[in-house]
């Protein structure tokens, strides 16, 4: 017996009342400003409807022709004021392939329709089901296995399991910033409802690896490639061998002499990752002020904060990345200081410092630590101990002054990038507003060194700084390390800001290979850093005819971000039309 519905099953009460679009339209009865009904999720709600236009995977060859200006602004204009479409009827046979949300379903999730509110009924008689959106996953076990085409054509038949965790994933809604925190709390609430564990904490345990649970072990996956490698055989790296080389030791020291009370004052926990911990100090003997310790365990196999612990091949991209980063400020020829400064790398092994847990339950009284007591780890435990310049706070916490500040901080992290891809072919791929920092500054001007030219770029009293390298690319001594995202399904389902857009527009640009350099990957990172300067980041003074006139440069810029193929020519059209 043929189970599968017919093909207009899927249609609900909000397709049917677009169906008859095409006759409005033949009659002229639409009006052209109509905003685009697909722009209903936050993480749309955020984005520039021009921008979804001109990168809108419909036109990847128009996107690809545009060389002028003005071209490009006559498509934003022809598209991103068009009439209203919903994006699955746009893309009927691609829908899972495209970058951006396939929401327009989300919000109608147990939509009835108006009339006695009664609920819809399908063409069996019986009450219709609230739509189900599906995120297309690069799926690892066959239960979890339904291609596009099957889709597209006919609904598959689900049992409970499948549809619970469908339902589920259309949920994936993650607060702005730091996802893999706001991933694991969804993952606590979430999986264990689909799978019925009763525990948060035995959501990911070792054991109970298998099928959807890999993809979050191996969301690790950091690779080091190398470029014109003459065979397999001659790169047998000793990566032990390597972080103790970059860390300038042959053995690793003792934590709790490394990192001893005695040596450091002021001490407190300033921050945390799902990696690690962050702790801020100022050391007793040395000039500097203050110092970020970035403590974060190695090659352990208990996990630590729901995540298996890096391996010392994992964790040495993000230490070259940090360091080279950090070297730039003293480059001879291409240089910044927008990258946070390293001062020191180490391994160290054994108890966590005493000092450092009591600080630990401070930050945890005071804001809820999402993270595992230090107290776990045993006396054989390795760490990478990243010591750091303190940069300041956020820029989802920061208060600027007015538009300009954030205008120049803008030029000031699009430079730092330009920097990066031009010295190393670097990417950041996360740059979301929890990994720049700002801190307010006496200079008057940060200098940049790029193209063989200086330049400089005026700070309007704050100064900005990259961090977090853990999703980065970078092309070292013909090395290019790289964070594989390829099986991290989770991440490109998410939504809830512009930032979940990112991931899915970079996975596109990239084709999913994640080791290729493509910079346009930076200059999605800015589209979304101009959106947040735009509607998200604090202002104390917006009645101002500063904060006025830059608002409208960053609208301006946000028009056409997108078209631009990397940081370096984002920085030249910003700082011209400053
Ligand atoms: N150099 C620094 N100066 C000031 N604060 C810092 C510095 N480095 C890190 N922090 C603070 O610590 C927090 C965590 O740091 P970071 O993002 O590097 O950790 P992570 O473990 O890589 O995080 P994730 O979970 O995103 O992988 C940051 O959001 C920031 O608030």
């Amino acid at each position: 017996m043929d189970q599968t519905l017919p093909d207009d099953a899927w249609k609900d009460s909000f397709d049917r009342l677009l169906d008859p679009l095409p006759n409005l339209r033949e009659l002229n009865l639409i009006k052209k400003n109509v905003r685009k009904s697909f722009n209903m999720d936050s993480s749309v709600e955020n984005s520039n409807p021009n921008i979804l236009s001109v990168d809108d995977c419909s036109f990847p060859n128009a996107r690809n022709n545009l060389t002028n200006a003005g071209d490009k602004l006559s498509v934003i204009n022809k598209f991103g004021n068009s009439i209203s479409t919903p994006f699955a009827k746009r893309f009927p046979d691609n829908l899972f392939d495209c970058a951006l949300s396939p929401i327009g379903g989300m919000k109608l999730d147990g939509y009835l329709p108006k009339d006695n509110h009664k609920p819809d009924l399908g063409k069996l008689g019986q009450p219709r089901k609230s739509k189900q959106v599906y995120f297309r996953v690069n799926t690892i076990s066959p239960e979890t296995s339904i291609d596009s085409s099957s889709m597209s054509q006919s609904v598959p038949t689900l049992n409970a399991h499948q549809i619970s965790r469908r339902q589920a994933r259309s949920s994936l809604v993650l607060l702005p910033g730091k996802w893999r925190k706001s991933l694991r709390i969804w993952c606590r609430t979430n999986h264990n409802e689909i799978s019925g564990r009763t525990s948060p904490k035995q959501c990911l345990k070792p054991r109970d690896v298998k099928s959807d649970d890999l993809r979050v072990v191996r969301r690790n996956s950091r690779k080091s490639q190398y470029i014109n490698r003459i065979s397999e055989h001659d790169f047998q790296i000793n990566f032990e061998k390597e972080v103790l080389k970059y860390c300038g030791q042959s053995k690793p020291i003792k934590f709790s002499a490394a990192y001893a009370a005695a040596k450091m004052l002021n001490t407190c926990k300033i921050g945390e990752g799902v990696y690690g911990e962050v702790f801020k100090y100022t050391p007793k003997n040395k000039m500097v002020s203050s110092v970020v310790l970035k403590v974060l365990p190695i090659e352990g196999s208990s996990l630590v904060n729901e995540e298996a612990q890096k391996t010392f091949e994992q964790i040495l991209p993000e230490i070259i990345i940090s360091k080279e980063m950090s070297a730039l400020r003293t480059n001879q020829t291409t240089s910044t200081s927008g990258f946070v400064d390293l001062y020191n790398v180490n391994l160290v092994k054994g108890k966590y410092p005493k000092h450092l847990i009591r600080h630990w339950e401070d930050y945890d009284k005071e804001k809820d630590s999402e993270n595992d007591n230090p107290t776990m780890f045993s006396d054989n435990q390795l760490f990478i101990v990243l010591e750091l310049k303190f940069a300041g706070t956020d820029m989802s916490s920061f208060a600027f002054q007015n538009a300009e500040q954030g205008y120049f901080a803008m030029l000031q992290v699009t430079f730092t990038l330009a920097v990066g891809e031009e010295a190393f072919q670097f990417e950041h791929r996360d740059l979301h507003w929890g990994n720049i920092l700002i801190e307010k500054t006496m200079k008057k001007f940060i200098d940049f060194k790029l193209g063989g030219k200086q330049i400089s770029v005026a700070t309007k009293g704050i100064q900005t700084t990259i961090i977090d390298y853990t999703l980065s690319r970078v092309t070292v001594a013909e090395c290019c390390h790289y964070n594989d995202l390829s099986q991290d399904d989770d991440l490109f389902a998410a939504t809830g800001d512009y930032q979940y857009d990112i991931y899915r527009m970079m996975r596109d640009e990239l084709k999913n290979n994640w080791s290729a350099y493509s910079p346009k990957t930076n200059v999605q990172w800015l589209s979304y850093v101009n959106s947040k300067l735009i509607d998200g980041v604090k202002y104390n003074s917006i009645n101002t005819m500063a904060h006025k006139t830059y608002l409208r440069k960053l609208k301006a810029f946000n028009n056409i971000v997108l078209n631009f193929n990397s940081a370096g020519e984002c920085g030249q059209y910003l700082y011209n039309m400053n």
